[in-house]
């Protein structure tokens, strides 16, 4: 299965497309590749149920309080449809980047659950939350070229979802100044990684110069 560089299905203004429909496997299809498929898409679906029941409690910044597991699910999905990405570790890993960071949830539980790629694969893009603000965007920036490629390609998602999140509306408490703040300090994260999937690297550069253009 693919990791990187995968076949993207965003379009030139980097908004995402209509989901295509995906034809059903034929009946001529290799049991084991069936096989393999279903047990990817079980581990995608158990993180779903996981992550949801974590943050059942927790809302997104924006005035509609939407629910907090829209925006793994939504990285998840950006992974997938834009990035091309195939890897079921990664999408897990996605789907759960937030578990530790934001709510109870400890590395070994993932690791019990998931398996330890996946459960590296979160710890790779988890902030320490002990630190100040400021010095854990100072690592981000520090740090994003040494992570794998499979964090990398969480990373890349995550900021797509937030940033198109800040174009369409402001978090409650948030001015045109830390929007601004967001967007530079996101693209310093983001410029360190674009070597892992084109598709993504495009997508973001485009959000970055439609912003900066504003
Ligand atoms: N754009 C947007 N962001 C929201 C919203 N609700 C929650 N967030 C989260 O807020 C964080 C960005 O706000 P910051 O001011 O940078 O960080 P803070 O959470 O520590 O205050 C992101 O989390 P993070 O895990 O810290 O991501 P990142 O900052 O590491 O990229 C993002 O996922 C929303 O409605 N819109």
């Amino acid at each position: 299965m693919s990791t990187a560089n995968g076949k993207g299905k965003s379009d030139a203004n980097c908004q995402p497309k209509e989901t295509e429909k995906k034809a059903a496997p034929s009946a001529s299809a290799s049991p084991s590749c069936l096989s393999a498929c279903n047990a990817d898409l079980a581990d995608i679906i158990y993180a779903v149920d996981f992550a949801a029941r974590k943050h059942k409690n927790q809302r997104r910044k924006d005035p509609e309080k939407t629910p907090y597991i829209n925006h793994p699910i939504g990285v998840a999905h950006i992974l997938i449809q834009e990035g091309g990405i195939e890897d079921g570790e990664v999408i897990q890993a996605a789907i759960l980047h937030d578990t530790v960071e934001d709510t109870d949830t400890t590395f070994e539980e993932l690791e019990e659950h998931f398996g330890k790629s996946v459960a590296n694969i979160v710890r790779e893009v988890t902030d320490n939350k002990l630190l100040s603000k400021e010095e854990r965007k100072e690592l981000q920036v520090k740090n994003a070229s040494h992570k794998s490629l499979q964090a990398k390609l969480v990373k890349l998602a995550d900021k797509i979802y937030n940033l198109r999140d800040l174009n369409r509306v402001l978090p409650e408490g948030w001015d045109e100044n830390r929007r601004r703040e967001y967007f530079n300090w996101a693209e310093k994260v983001c410029c360190q990684i674009y070597d892992a999937n084109d598709h993504l690297a495009k997508c973001l550069q485009t959000l970055f110069s439609e912003f900066s253009g504003k």
